[in-house]
This record gives structure tokens, sequence and C-alpha cells, in this order.
């Protein structure tokens, strides 16, 4: 089947042998030169893979794998993609983590032929597609950023770092200093598709945990790429400036990373100059710094299994538009940390909470825009067609008409500036584009078809001669079947006669005996089965006609569409700022509906060190029970603000949450922090009222995980990022932590989480919230001055326990870990038994002997439901080990066993 699908390719491969061809001899050197991709080579229809990429793409593709000739004797192995669908098939090679260099005909077969027959048609790579450079619509999620971030170190081991990271589809373009410590965290705030990173730090120690974690994203490349020399020059080169000083002030290792994305670029794009925005840098400390493990215990952007429904970025996106969703992820990775440019987030968020109709009516106009940003980073790759182009000019309509919005009175500041981006995009490049362009357009430009009827006079004068002629054809066959007198006479067309006439056989000879005499006559080309095939003089002068002008008219478009193009990119700054102010109001908007729906509240964030939550809500558990119809959520406040009179020096408060399981406190600790976050997005939030004192860090270590592709169990995970915390933390951060100590021995666990706790408040001074089943530990409220004590209540109700998930002062009396594990489905003689141990434990009195006697349990004890019998004392066993039975008389065995009786009493 394939292989009659495939026809440009049978006619040109047609030799037996493509080792001896031409085409495989220039497969075989485009291929050296790519060896670490799959190479797609284009053959009419199809992009075929030979040797073992064809074994490869088979497998990872489920596509058939065929042979193909041989060469060197042996068989070679072949599969191909439909160019049509190849976009599916890249999207799943891509995801496997494969890198797939794109090889085209770069020149029409037609000038190939006029080399001779046997002449291969120039083919060249156009493109390497890797995980972070792809700009098709069908590969990118619409609501994602896709980034490619370069990594460099200037100065050797101890040198300084920087980090340039860059979304090609969008044409962002970031730039910001790291340090070793703050690699892991930096990276995971962007959370690249690759990253580029020096060869010579490939065997860097400390790297490898980091590598290890970002498995196939990470991309070694030769450390000339990185090089900081000559970084300055090569920025200047591709932003065509003689000097980056009005680009800001970079360090040299920002500029070598800078550069390095741009070199990467180069090499992956080939020809193709990406429209990037000029660098910006992220200023240190400008950003709330969340680390990869806080990421993921918060479940910012996707879930701990990867699903982005069930995040908080889920929960809080209202957005309608890709440019909006991109901007409110962005902003969830980058939470801010200046009072300032929060409040002015907060303006424009409450801007449209005030005001209802307008709201509304701005997202009836953005809902369903078209993506303005993406289709101008494809056109500026020329990778872009027809339909980016007819995306750009709905969207310049659709924000011409948003513009009008900049007369409303109130706005904001940074809703104000937005609008008068909008205001400010060119009309007249709307207009041109919405004149030139039909109705119904193309995905690629070399169909044709898709400039409007009128808007070229030399193009509908082409398309007219095309038509005209066609009708011609039509008239031509009603004249020769009259002449001839054969009713079934046909004129048909196939790519290889052309226009020709058709008879059945019987008939063939009539039109064999007709006179070609003043260019009349009918010229034999094909005899079939049932049919015989001529040519006349008229029809091929007609087909001549016709392809002239359909080439002429395809000729104009293409003209036409490069016209466009270079007009669109002329003004790609104008674009690139409309785009982002779409996102800022969609983003605004939408956080606002958000708002008003869900009853939030904006809270007050400013440089103090307060954290005062009343009525804190958890933003996706609250909307899961909604959506479930479950149990209303229950609210509850939170105060971690340094005691009153304390001043600035006092250092934040910490909460120790004791309570039962499945009470609500991890629930309750991540809620806080993603308030902590969701203020410094400038959202607002599940609250009755909100007093956060900016964050500078935030660390959260909820729930247990284990790193065992890096080598390291849960208990060894757990003290490291302990470690991190207690050595970063400042007075500016929020610390929430979840049973900390739990995997190990019960005394190591107590007394490390006792000596953490005692470090956070001494040392660290930052706000915190501690959950343990350590209920030992509340006794440090009498020492540690800024610590309280809190519980989640529970009721018990005929033997049953309920859940109030209310947190309040105090401390929890018991764990209800029992009544949990009966919820769960613990066999009951399991359930029956702990409960046993659960009493006997309860009524020893020291409580050093309760935990001895913990660790002393027998593994398996609680699985036997009746207990063991004791076991025999030791002076009856060593009697027993002296008896010899064999040189005993019965009498003196009975004895032995009274003597034996007594022992055992005795015991
Ligand atoms: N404030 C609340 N209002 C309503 N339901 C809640 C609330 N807090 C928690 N829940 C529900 O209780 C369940 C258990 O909560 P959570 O996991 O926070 O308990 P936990 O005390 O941390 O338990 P464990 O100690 O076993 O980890 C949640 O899945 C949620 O459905």
């Amino acid at each position: 089947m394939l292989e009659i699908l495939r026809p440009d390719r049978d006619l040109e491969a047609g030799a037996p042998e493509p080792a001896s061809t031409p085409m495989m001899a220039q497969f075989l050197a485009i291929k050296a030169a790519h060896a670490d991709c799959l190479l797609f080579y284009r053959m009419g229809d199809f992009y075929e893979l030979f040797f073992d990429d064809a074994v490869e793409a088979s497998r990872a593709l489920g596509i058939t794998l065929t042979k193909r000739g041989k060469h060197l004797g042996a068989d070679i192995p072949m599969a191909g993609v439909p160019v049509v669908s190849a976009d599916d098939y890249l999207q799943k090679l891509i995801a496997q983590g494969f890198r797939v260099a794109v090889c085209e005909q770069v020149e029409d077969p037609a000038e190939a032929r006029k080399r001779g027959s046997k002449s291969v048609v120039k083919r060249d790579v156009v493109r390497l597609v890797t995980p972070g450079t792809i700009t098709e619509e069908t590969l990118l999620e619409p609501g994602r950023p896709n980034h490619l971030m370069a990594m460099a170190r200037l100065g050797g081991a101890d040198g300084e770092w920087a980090l340039a990271w860059s979304d090609l589809s969008t044409g962002s373009f970031r730039v910001a200093a790291s340090t070793l410590e703050a690699l892991g965290a930096d990276i995971a705030a962007v959370e690249p598709s690759e990253i580029v990173v020096p060869d010579t730090l490939s065997r860097d120690e400390r790297l490898a945990p980091l590598f290890a974690r970002l498995g196939r994203r990470v991309r070694f490349e030769p450390a000339q790429l990185f090089d900081g020399a000559t970084a300055t020059e090569r920025l200047c080169r591709f932003y065509e400036v003689a000097t980056l000083e009005g680009f800001g002030a970079f360090g040299r290792p920002e500029l070598a990373a800078a550069a390095a994305l741009l070199a990467y670029l180069g090499r992956t794009q080939l020809k193709a100059r990406p429209a990037l925005a000029r660098p910006e840098r992220v200023e240190a400390g400008s950003f709330l710094r969340i680390d990869a493990a806080t990421r993921t215990s918060l479940e910012l952007i996707r879930t701990a299994s990867g699903k982005r429904s069930g995040s908080l970025l889920a929960a809080i996106d209202r957005t309608v538009t890709g440019a909006g969703a991109r901007l409110l992820a962005a902003r969830l990775a980058f939470p801010l940390t200046d009072p300032a440019d929060i409040a002015e987030r907060q303006g424009s968020v409450g801007f449209f909470v005030a005001e209802a109709g307008l709201r509304q009516a701005l997202r009836e106009t953005l809902r369903g825009l078209p993506d303005l940003e993406r289709a101008l980073a494809r056109l500026s790759l020329d990778r872009g067609g027809p339909r980016d182009l007819g995306a750009l000019a709905e969207a310049l309509r659709r924000a011409a008409d948003l513009a009008a919005l900049e007369a409303a009175p109130g706005l904001p500041r940074e809703l104000g500036q937005a609008l008068r981006d909008l205001a400010a995009l060119p009309t007249a490049l709307a207009e041109w584009l919405t004149a030139t362009l039909g109705d119904a357009l193309p995905v690629n430009r070399r169909d044709g078809g898709f400039i409007r009827a009128g808007a070229l006079p030399a193009l509908d004068d082409a398309l007219a001669l095309r038509d005209h002629s066609r009708r011609v054809v039509a008239e031509l066959q009603a004249r020769y079947a009259s002449e001839t007198g054969l009713r079934a006479l046909k004129i048909r067309h196939n790519n290889v006669l052309g226009y020709f006439v058709e008879v059945p056989e019987a008939q063939g000879p009539t039109l064999l005996a007709v006179p070609k005499e003043e260019g009349r006559g009918f010229t034999h080309r094909q005899t079939l089965a049932s049919a015989m095939r001529f040519s006349t003089l008229e029809l091929a002068d007609l087909e001549t006609r016709i392809r002239e002008a359909a080439t002429e008219a395809l000729r104009l478009e293409l003209e036409a569409f490069d016209a466009l193009r270079a007009a669109v990119l002329a003004q790609a700054p104008a674009l690139q700022r409309a785009s982002a102010a779409l996102g800022v109001l969609d983003v605004s908007a939408g956080l606002a509906d958000l708002a008003v729906a869900a009853d939030w509240c904006c809270p007050v964030v400013d440089a103090s060190l307060a954290f005062r939550v009343e009525c804190g809500r958890h933003p996706v558990v609250e909307a899961a029970l909604k959506a479930s119809a479950g149990p209303r959520f229950v609210a509850n406040d939170c105060d971690l603000s340094p005691p009153a009179g304390s001043g600035r020096k006092g250092g934040g408060a910490i909460w120790l949450i004791t309570g039962p399981n499945m009470g609500g406190k991890s629930t309750f600790l991540r809620q806080n922090a993603l308030i902590a976050v969701l203020a410094q997005i400038g959202a607002f939030v599940p609250a009755t009222s909100a007093h956060i004192g900016v964050v500078d860090r935030l660390f959260s270590r909820v729930g247990a995980s284990d790193d065992l592709a890096e080598g390291r169990s849960t208990f060894m995970v757990e003290m490291v990022e302990t470690a991190a915390i207690l050595n970063q933390a400042s007075e500016r951060t929020l610390v929430v932590l979840d049973e900390i100590g739990r995997g190990t021995a019960t005394y190591d666990g107590l007394s490390i989480a006792f000596a953490a706790v005692e470090h956070l408040h001494e040392v660290n001074r930052c706000r915190a919230i501690f959950a343990t089943h350590f209920h030992e530990m509340t006794a440090l409220a009498a020492r540690l001055k800024r610590l309280s004590n809190a519980t989640v209540r529970v009721k018990e109700w005929e033997g049953e326990v309920i859940f109030l998930h209310e947190v309040t002062a105090g401390v929890a009396d018991r764990s209800y870990g029992i009544q949990v594990a009966r919820l769960a489905g613990l066999p009951p003689a399991v359930v029956e038994r702990a409960r046993q141990v659960l009493t006997q434990l309860e009524k020893s009195e020291q409580g050093e002997r309760r935990t001895a006697f913990i660790d002393d349990l027998p593994l398996f004890a609680a699985l036997n439901a009746r207990p063991a019998a004791p076991a025999a004392p030791p002076a009856a066993l060593a009697e027993l080990a002296r008896i010899d039975p064999d040189a005993m008389s019965p009498r003196e065995a009975l004895e032995a066993l009274y003597r034996l009786k007594g022992l055992a009493g005795a015991g």
C-alpha cells in the first residue's frame, strides 16, 4: 500500500541498488553531518528514514519498517512518514527525547532533470527540531511557554554562573545570574524543555544530581559556544547594533549564556533568524525564590504526578487566550518581591473586579483571539503560512476594538499602558492584510489561493487565463467528439501525460485515421487494456498555457506573501508589545473573574514581616470539594506575624501543629504557602482578609518523596532538604514543614525535629508552620517565645472519629491513627491488635519506656490474633540441655520430667 502512495520517490529512486545511486550517496553525506539526529529525508510526499534511523523511528512511532535496495551487500531498512502528518510524528519523537534533522528538496525536480535523467534533486537540512526550539502550533501547548535555556560558567570551578532562556515560539528572552546552590531552583522556575550546557561541565560531580533530574533535557555542546570573550560581539552581531549599552547592565557570565543560546539557535534553525526580543535581565532578589522540591510539593504548575489539572495554575487559570495563559504561568513561576510592583498588578485585578461589565466585554472580545505572538514567531523563522498572516490580521482587528477601552475612567497604570500599546498598533498593516487575504486560507503558502480576488490585478489576470484555458479544454472535448463521431471520447489529465484524449480501445483506429494536417490529428501515446490515449497539438498548447498561468499565479501569490511577511516583521516590536498587552489584559480580567466567582480578597502586601490570614482556604482542595458536591471547605486563620511590640527585630512566629491523621494539617500548611505565592503574583487570595509581608524564599516540605534515581532514600532526601532550609532561610522566609524526622528511629527523628525547630526559631527567625506527630514537641512552647501550639479538631461520636478540619490553639491529645487505619481498610485483626498494643502503651507511665517499647515490638506480633505462649524460663532450658535421654532409665526419665516441671513452675 505504502509503495503505491509514493510515486515521486519511485520515479526518482528507480534504481535497484540505492547505495550505488547518487541519491544514496547524497543521503549518506547529509546523515554523516547530522549523526546525532534522526534524518527526515524528503522524497516527494514522504519523509523517509534509512538504516538505524528507520529502525529507531519504527519502534518509537509504531510505523512499518520496510526494506529498500542494498548497501554494501546488506538490505537497507527504511521507514517513512507522510509530509502532511509529519507534525504528529515529530511531536511523538520530540516527547521521547529524539532530535530530528529535517532535510528538504531545495530545488525544483524539473531543475534536476535538466542536469540529466539520473541526477538527484538537491537537498539540504533546513532545520533541526529539538524540544526547546519547536514553534509549530501542533507541537506546542497553547497555554504553556516552551523554554530553551543555556547555562554558562566563567572563571573555573568556583566561577560565576548564569542562565539565559528564551521561548522561541514567542520571542521572549531573559537572562539571570545564578549560583551553584541556586541553579536547581532557578532552572526549576523556568522549566526548560531543553537546556544547553558546556560539555566541560558534564563531569562536574556537583552538578550530577541536577543533570540526573533534568535527564534528557540536558544537551551538552562544545565549550566554545559559551566563550565569554566573544559573547558581546556575537550578541551585537545578532541584534545588528554596535554596542549593548542600550540593553542594560549584564555580567560577563550572563552575556556568555545569552550568546550561547543564540549560537545554539543558529545551529538548530540554520538560516532562519528568530525575532527574539532584546535580552531582559532578571535582577537577583526581585523574585520569590522557590526551589524544585517546594514547587513539586505545592503543585504550582503541575501535580506531583505531572498533570496540569489539579495544580494551582489550573485552579486559577481563567484566561481565554494562549498569551494570557502563558503569562499567568510565567507569573506563577516568578512571583515578585517588590510591594510596589505587586500593588500595580493588584490594581489591574481590582479594576476588573469593580468593573464587571467591562470585564465581561473584554473577555468576550479576547475569547478565541488568534495567537498573535506565536504566529509572528513562525513568520520570523520563515515557517509561517497564510493562516499565520490571517491570524495576525484578525488579532490586529480585535486589538483595535479593545484599544477603545483606553477611554475608560480610573484605569490603573498597568492597564493604561497595555491599552496604549494596543492603540499604537499599525492600522495600515491591519487594513492591508485584511484587504489582501482571502477568507479560506491554506496552511502552506505553496498551495496558493490565499489572495482575495480583486486584491492583485496581475494575479486576477493569470487566474482568468488559467480558468479560461480550462474551459477551452472542456469545449475541445465536445468538438472532438462531434468531429470524430465518437461519443465515448474524453479528455483526461495525469501527471505523466498531461492532458490527453482517451477512447475505448476498439475506437482507437478511428482517431489514428484522422489526417495529421494543419496541426490537427491525434498522436498515439499509450494503449491500456481497455483504452487508447492520444495527444493533440491543441491540447499540448493549452496545457502549456494553463501550466504557465498557474505558475505565474503562484509566483505572484508567493511574492505577495513575502511582501506581507516583510511588512509584518518590520512591525515585530510593536506586535510583540501588543501581544504582551493582550496577555496582561487577559490575566488581570481572568484573575478578577476568579476573585469574584470564588469570593477572594485583595491582600495587603508590604515590606513588614506580617503573615496574617483570616479565614484562609486551599484554592485547589476547595474547588475540588465544590466540584464533587462534597462537604464545605472549612476556612482557617493563620498568624505568623512577629508578636506585637517586638518590632522588626522580633522575628516571625512559628506554629507547631499536632493533630490526628487526615485532620487537615497538610492542607493547612500548603494553603498558607499558596496564599503567599498568590499574593506575590499580584492576585487576590482565598481568604476574607490577608496581610503578607513579602516573602523572599518559600520552602515547603509536605508529603514524603524519595529520589531513588539519584540513589537517595526518603530519609536522606528529607535531611538534605531540611539542611537546605536551615542553611538558607532568612528572617523574610516562609517555611512550611510536615513531619520532619518521621523516616528514622523515633528518638533520632524526635531529636532532629526538636533541633530543627529550635534552629528555625533562634537562628533563622523566619515565619514557619511545623506539623508533627511527635506530641512531645509541644513542650517547646514553654521555652521558645514565638512558638505556639495549634491543633486540628476532631469529634468522637459513637466510637467514630469525625474530622472538623478546624485549626485552633492548643495541643492534640491523640493521633487517631488507628481509626484512620480502620477507615483505610486494614484487616480487622490488625486493627484490634493495634488497639491492644496502644492500650498497653498508654498504660505505661514513663515516656522513655513508652518509646522504648515501641522500638522493641516484634515486627510481626501484630499479625497474630492471639498472643504467643510465653517462652520457657532459662533454668528449665539449661536443665533440659544437660539431659541425655539415651543414657536414662525410664525411672530417671520420669524424675527428670518432674524436675523440669518444677523449674518451669518456679520461673
Ligand atoms: N479545611 C478543610 N475543610 C474541608 N476538608 C478538608 C480541610 N482540610 C483537609 N480536608 C480534607 O481532609 C483530607 C485530609 O487532609 P490532610 O491530608 O491535610 O490531612 P493531614 O492532617 O495532613 O493528614 P496526615 O497526617 O495523615 O498527613 C483532605 O484530602 C481534604 O479532603
